[in-house]
């Protein structure tokens, strides 16, 4: 495969949080010991040195155990966190599903959560109205897009987000557990329409702690552990490996 069907390169990127490892009981005990430079701030690297690169139309499933740095390579990827080194080249329009809904407001009926949260994701006031017919449409509400989301159930929150943020023709799909949402016949709904954005040849990151989904889904993987790529290869290679640590 040629140079220019490049669709994403992360190279050598780390993450670093600070977790503060000073107890500290009110601003008063901040500030004195801010002054005293009695404050320390425990490092903690999230990811290391993580780099892969993704051809156009490639899907990569990330594996990983709780904490492994995951979500934090999905939210560096998409732009949501700055890597403290390394970088991210990405060609083409890039929608990240990560905590759907997240841009919502519980007053607001769906209706006006579908304008809200549209412009959450950048789009234009005038791309949502065309395309508002659809995402009813496709979130099933019903009647129930004229109500004001504290009444919804979360189902029908994320049923409403999903439906939100596909609604584009994305180059690159960044998925974090968003296909579990919703009861099954909705999923299983998902799962279409995210095949059929394969069909179109999308490059897609996805995140699931349902190895089977992820089989099912991806042609590639990686294995993250303590934030380092740990294996990288064919969804096979890689599914093997992970099912062995398991054990
Ligand atoms: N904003 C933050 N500040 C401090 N630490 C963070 C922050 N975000 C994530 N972490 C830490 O980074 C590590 C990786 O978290 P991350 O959410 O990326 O893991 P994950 O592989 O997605 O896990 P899970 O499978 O549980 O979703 C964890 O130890 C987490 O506590």
């Amino acid at each position: 495969m040629g140079k220019k069907n490049v669709a994403l390169k992360v190279e050598n990127v780390s993450m670093r949080f600070n977790l503060s490892a000073e107890k500290v009981d009110d601003l008063k005990d901040y500030v004195i010991k801010f002054i005293k430079r009695e404050l320390r701030f425990q490092e903690f690297w999230a990811l290391r040195n993580v780099s892969f690169e993704l051809q156009k139309g490639e899907r990569l499933g990330i594996l990983g155990f709780n904490g492994a740095g995951k979500s934090t390579l999905l939210k560096v990827i998409a732009g949501v966190l700055k890597p403290t080194e390394g970088s991210v080249k990405k060609k083409g329009k890039i929608v990240p599903l990560l905590e759907l809904g997240a841009g919502f407001d519980k007053q607001y009926t769906g209706a006006e959560n579908i304008y809200l949260y549209g412009a959450v994701l950048g789009y234009s006031k005038e791309f949502i109205r065309e395309k508002y017919d659809e995402i009813v449409e496709f979130s099933e509400l019903g009647d129930f897009i004229n109500v004001p989301l504290k009444n919804y159930s979360s189902g029908m929150k994320a049923r409403l987000g999903f439906a939100i943020a596909t609604v584009v023709e994305p180059d690159i799909l960044i998925l974090d557990e968003v296909l579990s949402v919703g009861d099954a016949k909705f999923r299983k709904k998902s799962e279409k329409k995210i095949r059929d954005m394969f069909d179109r040849g999308v490059t897609v990151l996805f995140v699931s702690h349902s190895l089977e989904q992820v089989k099912r889904l991806c042609d590639k993987a990686i294995l993250l552990d303590h934030g380092k790529v740990l294996a990288e290869g064919s969804v096979e290679e890689v599914s093997k490996l992970y099912e062995q640590r398991m054990k």
